[in-house]
């Protein structure tokens, strides 16, 4: 099972989509997450949020620890994620990502809730 969890910034996604997680004991997605750790992992490495060559590098070799980093949440990284979130081959990267973990839900988990702008439209089709 694949729950998607689409909607605008502040709508509720993030709530709701936790608590269908545990409710249904799937695994649980947060990629605005994904946006920031590429804006993160960019800041910490003295690069900017337009550097389209290294924005598009770090979204293909993610690394999973910054998904768990306070400074994830900070204004800064909001804001450089929105720039990221801009450049198509960044998303095309990410989107490999959330599709195997949709597929594939870590910990054994039998399904999936995945929240973003465009998990139902884009991330998660029927036949994606
Ligand atoms: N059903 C609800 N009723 C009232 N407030 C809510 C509800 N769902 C979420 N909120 C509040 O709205 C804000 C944004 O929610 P959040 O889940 O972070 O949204 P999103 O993930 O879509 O950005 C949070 O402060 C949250 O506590
Ligand atoms: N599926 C997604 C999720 C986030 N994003 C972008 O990533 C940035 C960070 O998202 P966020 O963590 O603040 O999530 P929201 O609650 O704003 O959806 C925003 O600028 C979103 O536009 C996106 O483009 N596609």
């Amino acid at each position: 099972m694949i729950i998607a969890m689409d909607g605008p910034a502040a709508s509720g996604k993030g709530t709701l989509g936790r608590k269908l997680a545990e409710k249904f004991d799937l695994a649980y997605l947060d990629t605005g997450a994904l946006y920031r750790a590429v804006g993160l992992g960019l800041k910490r490495a003295g690069h900017g949020p337009e550097d389209a060559d290294r924005a598009a590098h770090a979204a293909k070799t993610l690394d999973p620890d910054l998904l768990n980093d306070p400074e994830l949440r900070s204004e800064q990284v909001g804001h450089m994620a929105s720039i990221i979130a801009a450049n198509p081959v960044v998303r095309a990267n990410l989107l490999a990502f959330q599709r195997d973990f949709a597929r594939h839900p870590p910990s054994g988990k039998a399904g999936a809730v995945l929240d973003g702008r465009d998990i139902g439209t884009v991330v998660c089709l029927m036949r994606m």
